[in-house]
């Protein structure tokens, strides 16, 4: 399983945590959010994967940030459109596109983005584009057939390791933390990470 921690900005804490276990971690470019990264930390991750979260940006400035952060993948919370995502594909970025699920109708649209996306995001549906810290019912993605691959995400925090080992889907393939595991904004708890992620990889 990926384990992606997101907003990420500090470079100390993200030395930390990518010591922790975490195969991804996430840098969030979305000007309102609290955990928001302005410039290049003086430390980035080594063995983590580079994330970099946007909410409807254009085109050129997300590939201006890939650059200038090393990003390995662009994850998308905005209303992008398969074409957005595949022309970003055909620039040589890995896309992650984001739906906001509430019901099992919201899962239809992701229908549309099959061939423009590596990975597909599932977070809770709120008024916010993501980091609202709220989890919704799991259930829901049984209703999920498509072949792209998932991270589950909204709101997963340490006491849901019971929850998400009994949650299986064929197509899961990782869990995104993010708010639920902050001390601050953009400051993660590395020893709830680091006993999440063991806690989450022991077989009982
Ligand atoms: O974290 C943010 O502030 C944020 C802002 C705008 C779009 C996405 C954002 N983060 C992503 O939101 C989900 C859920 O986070 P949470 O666990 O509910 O706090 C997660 O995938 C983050 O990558």
């Amino acid at each position: 399983m990926i384990f992606k921690v997101c907003g990420m900005r500090d470079p100390e804490n993200i030395r930390r945590i990518d010591l922790s276990g975490a195969d991804w971690m996430g840098f969030v470019f979305y000007p309102p959010s609290p955990r928001r990264v302005e410039s290049l930390p003086a430390f980035m991750p080594e063995y983590a994967r580079r994330v970099g979260v946007f909410v409807d940006e254009p085109v050129e400035n997300i590939q201006v940030r890939a650059k200038e952060f090393g990003l390995n993948y662009l994850q998308l919370h905005g209303s992008e459109s398969p074409d957005d995502c595949l022309r970003l594909q055909d620039r040589g970025l890995r896309v992650i596109k984001a739906f906001r699920i509430g019901t099992a109708g919201d899962l239809e649209a992701t229908a549309a983005y099959e061939a423009a996306c590596s990975y597909f995001l599932f977070d809770t549906k709120t008024p916010a584009y993501g980091g609202s810290g709220k989890t919704f019912d799991w259930t829901v993605l049984d209703a999920y057939r498509g072949q792209t691959p998932f991270l589950l995400s909204g709101g997963i925090g340490p006491e849901h390791v019971r929850a998400l080992k009994a949650f299986r889907h064929d197509r899961l393939v990782g869990y995104d933390l993010n708010s639920r595991f902050e001390q601050a904004p953009g400051i993660k708890d590395v020893e709830k990470i680091t006993r999440f992620i063991q806690d989450m990889k022991c077989k009982k």
